[in-house]
Parts: C-alpha cells; structure tokens; sequence
C-alpha cells in the first residue's frame, strides 16, 4: 500500500511547497509584526505599569526574537514550560512526533508536519504573553482584524439580511421547505458565508486582504470557481431534520464553527440569522478560539466587540442588526462556545478522545459548518490524499454530525474531486490549490 501517499503535508517534502513558503517566510514576517506592535505600545505599558511595564515588554519581545531565531535556524521544537491547562497536551504531541520520526531524528520547525509547526508557533506566541501577568490583556492581532472590518461591504450585506427578514416576518416562511422564496435565498446567503473566508490575516501574513469590491454583486460570477457545490443537499439535510424533529423535540440546532473576525464573522452572522429567520433552525451555536490563532481567527472578544460596534453604529440596517443579535445572545437562542481543542495541533478526527466533551457537545447538532481553510486540513488531517477521495473517506471516522466545510482554497490539500477536474484545474491555473480564488461547499452527511 502506498502509505506515503497520505501521509501528513510535510514541510521539508519539497523546497517549493506551500508549507515550506510559509515557515519560511510568511511565520517570520507574522512574528516580526507581533514584535513591532509590542513596540509600539512601549509607552502605553509604561503608561500603566511604571518601569515594571518597560521590563515585561523588553522580555516579551526577547521570547519573541528568540522564537523567530528558532524558527529561522531550524532549531528542535521544544516542550511548552507555561504549566497552562493545555500544555501537557502540546507535550505530549511532541513525544508522539519524536516516536514517529525514530530515534536519532528530533522534529525542528522544517522536519516536522506542517498543521503542527504553524499551530505551535501561535501558542508560543501565547506562552510569550502568559509570561508576564502585567501583558496578558495585550490585543496581539485585535487592530488588524478590526481593520477587516470593512464598513461598506458589511452595509450592503446588512442591507441584504434585512430584507430576507422582511421577506420572513411578512409571511413567505410559513413552511420553509415548500417557500420559493426561502429556497432561492438559501445559495445565495451561503455563498455569501462561503466568500467571506477569502479575507484571513495568515494568508496575507498581516496585510489587509479584505473584500473591497462589493461581494453581492459579484456573486454570480463567482460561481463558476465553486468546485464542489453541495449545498442543495446541505439544505435539504436542514429541510429533513426539521420534519423529522417536528414530532420529537421542537428544536433544530446548527452549529458554525467560525473561522476569521471581521468581515468573515459577519457573513457568518448573517447566515445565523437567515438560518432562525427562515425557521431552518430554533438555536444557533459559535464556536471560536480561546486565544489569538492564526492572526484573524475569531475569539469571545471578537465576537463581543461586533455585536457592540453594530448596535452602536448610526447606520440604520447596522445598529438594527447589532440589537437584534444582542438580542438572540441574550436570550440563549445563539451560543457562544470556546474550547481549547480548536487551539491544539490534532487533527479532528482526535477529537473523540482529545476532548470527549466537544465531540459529545457537537453530536446534538443537526448540522455543523465548518468555516475556513485551517478548519479543513482539521477535517481533512492535513494529507495528501487523491483529489477523488470521497470527502467522507478523508474525514476518518470523524463524524459527530452532519457536517459542511465552507472554505475557499488557500492549502494543497483537496478531496472529493470528480476525475480529471485536478488535471483540468492545474492545466489552467498552476497555483489553483493556494490562491484563494476557488471554493467548495462539500457537504458529509452520512456516518
Ligand atoms: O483558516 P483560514 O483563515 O481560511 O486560512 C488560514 C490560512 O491562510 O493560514 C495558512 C497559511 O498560513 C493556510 O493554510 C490557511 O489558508
Ligand atoms: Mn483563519
């Protein structure tokens, strides 16, 4: 059997390769804009803290710089020493990479599966500002996802969601499955969730890379670069499982695990609320990271800061949109969840044993979207699998719930393909797999 074939996306497989261009270059200009900002906000510490401020900046930027040298020069990753709750995990991981590699070898930043190398780096980030207890508050990425924050485009896609819910409280939804309307919606706020994810800050390493032109109206134009499109099954999956619960429980639940703050979050939200609008659903339940991960991903603070810049804003559709979503939060029909499992280097199909609570937690949904790329080479273990593997085979009995990737491609990991579409692709785009420009909706629905 030609094991090699799935084995994880290894770094120093290839000096080409997207992993080994993005430990190279992309990880080391992240962590020199982490040092800079530290730098920038030298008298606000002082400011705050007095001398003992300017000390504990001039040591987060030594861990940093340090970091950065172990990156640069190949050195041995090394065991977390923060004592925090999740460390012992990361350490663990490390022995089982060691066992993996044999006895004489040790896994350094370029010999070293790439999912673990790229993850670790963030969580050493955290460990650099859990050293210092006058730090921990410091908001790493927090200006830079704000800027994604892109007031027009977010206006217009307001605009949008207030709309369906006039289209819903005037009584088009009186049976979801059976309205025209809602049906014709449905791609449509989806694919509105799905182009969201072409805005992340690791990609870009930093530079704003928010959407500028109007996504709304490009949208049919986009089509063509959704390589799987599954979401009429996505939909019907919603359409079952409200008949089906009808008779059992009044509730249907969704989950979303959400991926990038800014404009990706907003487009989340939306599908949120056409989600309960559209009687899809009764209770709608995020997930998001507990520290700062891979730049631009969404954590509590996130979340929290643009319900509150909604409500506060003095357009109308926005501050609209921002109460009633307060609203729902505080009425427990939209949940926030943190876990730190979405922080470890595992891939999904661990979660099971690694965090039996949140595989337990996400077996009551009725349907799960996965939002992103990073959530993807999760699902999909990081392998270089066929292109024609079956979605489902890649997820590895990984299956708590149906489930729904929604992720535009930034990684060379693909599955669920249909014969020569690869070939096709490569032929017209060599860095099709990479540049973002393409999509899927692949939906896995059995168990
Ligand atoms: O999960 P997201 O936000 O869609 O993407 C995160 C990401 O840009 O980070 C990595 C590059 O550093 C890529 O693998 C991946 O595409
Ligand atoms: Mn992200």
């Amino acid at each position: 059997m030609l094991l090699s074939k799935y084995f994880h996306t290894y770094i120093f497989s290839c000096c080409r390769s997207f992993a080994y261009l993005t430990i190279r270059d992309r990880l080391p200009e992240i962590l020199s804009k982490v040092v800079d900002t530290v730098h920038r906000h030298k008298n606000k510490f002082f400011q705050e803290h007095g001398q003992e401020g300017v000390e504990a900046e001039k040591r987060v930027i030594s861990f940093l710089s340090k970091l950065r040298n172990e990156l640069q020069t190949d050195k041995p990753v090394i065991p977390l020493t923060d004592g925090l709750p999740d460390s012992e995990l990361w350490n663990q991981y490390l022995q089982q990479q060691k066992a993996l590699l044999g006895r004489n070898e040790r896994p350094s930043w370029f010999k070293s599966p790439w999912l673990y190398v790229e993850c670790y780096m963030y969580r050493r980030i955290h460990e650099a500002v859990k050293q210092s207890a006058l730090l921990v508050e410091f908001p790493w990425f927090q200006s830079k996802k704000q800027q994604l924050f892109f007031y027009v485009i977010i206006c217009t896609t307001l605009k949008i969601i207030y709309l369906c819910n006039i289209l819903c409280s005037i009584g088009f939804v009186i049976d979801a499955g059976k309205s025209p309307k809602i049906k014709e919606l449905m791609p449509f706020i989806t694919q509105i969730s799905l182009w969201g994810n072409r805005c992340d800050l690791s990609i870009s390493a930093g530079r704003d890379n928010s959407q500028k032109s109007s996504l709304l109206a490009s949208l049919e134009g986009l089509k063509a670069f959704i390589l799987v499109d599954d979401s009429k099954s996505v939909w019907s999956v919603l359409l079952e499982s409200k008949k089906t619960k009808a008779e059992e429980t009044s509730s249907t639940r969704v989950d979303i695990i959400l991926d990038n703050a800014g404009f990706e979050l907003v487009t989340d939200l939306v599908l949120a609320d056409f989600l309960l609008a559209s009687q899809l659903a009764t209770e709608i339940h995020f997930h998001g990271k507990c520290m700062p991960w891979f730049v631009s991903d969404t954590t509590k603070e996130d979340f929290d800061w643009t319900l509150r810049v909604l409500q506060a804003d003095n357009h109308f559709w926005m501050s609209n949109c921002g109460i009633k979503w307060e609203g729902l939060a505080k009425k427990g029909v939209w949940v926030y969840h943190e876990h730190s499992f979405w922080t470890l280097p595992h891939e999904f199909r661990d979660m099971a044993e690694v965090a039996p609570d949140l595989h337990a937690e996400l077996q009551k949904s009725n349907l799960i979207f996965f939002k992103g790329d990073l959530n993807y080479r999760k699902l999909t273990g990081d392998r270089k699998w066929d292109l024609t593997t079956s979605f489902h085979q890649s997820l590895q009995g990984f299956h708590p719930a149906p489930l729904c990737s929604l992720r535009t491609l930034k990684a060379d990991i693909q599955v669920g393909l249909q014969p020569g579409q690869g070939e096709q692709l490569t032929a017209s785009d060599a860095n099709w797999m990479t540049n973002g420009k393409y999509a899927i909706i692949q939906l896995s629905a059995s168990t």
